[in-house]
């Protein structure tokens, strides 16, 4: 029930803090934005929050642009006669969005940032291999191989974050803090009149390992189930290239270009609909509540299944399973029978401060390939959504690529 959801995610008296269970992805992301609670939440998203301002975020679409470029002339260079070239899309896109991320959110420290990302997913890797174990608290302090493999990990991202910070901060004077999103969150947080900084060194590290962990995969499936979706239905595509080359041209789109192109938001938000990258979010009930006429006791975990109030028939109408963009025309709110059915960037204060970033993102990335290449599925592909943190396509999304350059 989209009002139940909406009780829930609007909340700001600390009703339904968050609930993690796996002790390794708390480790992962550590008092990080993501998992943070009540006045320390509020001190992190005030410092976290200006380096997603829209302005400074366009300025980061050339960025954006270059990487996907990078990309591109990696398949020119594999083009067989006649132009065209598979590639799996969804390992590309993986390899792409790290590669965005790593730039946006640490610009002049590009080089040191990618080898902090590298680290960040092997340990990821090694939690998430653990995601559907029975907990056993005491595990998570005994030196198993396993262990101790965290341990280094997490040791290595930790140095290697707080050099680049502390380089940041020993050149403010002469260079500034810069105007990546590390620059940006260090600027916000800079101490006034002899006060000490809003974030802690550590907690600094912590937001910057969040924004590898809650701004990759994401974005990276986002991007990939708007291509299959392309694919599938290739008169939007013709629709969306014809947008994109009569808003941009054949030139890298700029943050304003991007702004105009009204189908190519529909179609994303379509595609947040029916693939959303996060599938469901959890909260717990802070103490003894009733939650949609239900008595809920303290500590119960309430999971809110996002894909499943996507395609409910009540909420979005007799259509809901079906691909269809323009129900989005009239805007996000208009779309569905409630202004906040569309959950995939969450709603509330505790929704996604990544969103503005991901829609740019995203849109560069597919103006880019569409003003360049038309597609189509391989045939090779197997459609099988799978759900592990993130929803991706299990077997990948082979793709046949055909340059539209002369
Ligand atoms: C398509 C891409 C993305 C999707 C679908 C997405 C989805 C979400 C969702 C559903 C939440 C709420 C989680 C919860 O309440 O448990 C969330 C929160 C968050 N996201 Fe994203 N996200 C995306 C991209 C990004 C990016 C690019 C960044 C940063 C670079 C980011 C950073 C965050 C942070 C820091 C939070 C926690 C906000 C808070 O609690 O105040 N996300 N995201």
């Amino acid at each position: 029930d989209v009002n139940v959801v909406k009780q829930v995610l609007s909340d700001r008296s600390g009703l339904y803090p968050k609930s993690i269970g796996n002790p390794h992805i708390a480790r992962l992301l550590g008092k990080g934005l993501v998992l943070t609670d009540g006045d320390d939440w509020k001190r992190h998203r005030k410092v976290v929050h200006p380096a997603f301002n829209m302005d400074k975020l366009k300025m980061m679409t050339v960025t954006m642009s270059d990487c996907a470029g990078s990309m591109m002339s990696e398949w020119k260079a594999k083009m067989e006669k006649g132009g065209s070239v598979e590639v799996d899309l969804s390992h590309q896109f993986e390899e792409l969005t790290a590669d965005v991320i790593s730039h946006t959110a640490f610009g002049s420290s590009y080089e040191q940032g990618k080898k902090v990302f590298l680290a960040q997913r092997e340990l990821q890797f090694l939690a998430f291999s653990t995601v559907f174990n029975v907990q056993i608290p005491a595990f998570r302090y005994l030196p198993t191989e396993k262990n101790l493999k965290i341990w280094k990990l997490d040791k290595e991202v930790r140095t290697m974050l707080m050099n680049i910070i502390k380089g940041r901060l020993a050149t403010k004077d002469t260079m500034g803090y810069g105007s990546d999103l590390l620059g940006l969150m260090l600027e916000a947080c800079a101490p006034e009149d002899g006060q000490n900084p809003l974030l802690s060194m550590d907690e600094i590290i912590d937001e910057c390992k969040t924004f590898f962990f809650a701004g990759h995969d994401t974005s990276s499936h986002l991007l990939t189930w708007t291509m299959f979706l392309l694919s599938t239905h290739p008169e939007w595509q013709e629709k969306l290239r014809e947008e994109v080359l009569r808003e941009c041209g054949n030139g890298v789109p700029t943050g304003d270009m991007l702004n105009k192109l009204q189908l190519v938001n529909m179609f994303l938000l379509e595609t947040l609909r029916l693939y959303a990258p996060v599938s469901a979010i959890q909260r717990k009930a802070g103490s003894d509540l009733e939650v949609g006429g239900i008595k809920v006791p303290e500590g119960t975990v309430l999971t809110i299944p996002i894909a499943t109030v996507h395609r409910d028939k009540e909420v979005w109408g007799e259509d809901a399973n079906e691909f269809k963009p323009t129900r989005f025309e009239n805007g996000v709110t208009r779309a569905g029978k409630h202004p906040n059915a569309l959950l995939s960037f969450s709603s509330g204060p505790r929704s996604c401060i990544g969103q503005n970033f991901a829609m740019i993102e995203a849109k560069a990335v597919i103006a880019v390939i569409l003003q360049r290449f038309s597609f189509s599925l391989s045939p090779k592909y197997v459609h099988a959504p799978m759900d592990v943190i993130t929803l991706r396509p299990k077997f990948g999304l082979p793709m046949i690529l055909k340059s539209l350059e002369m």
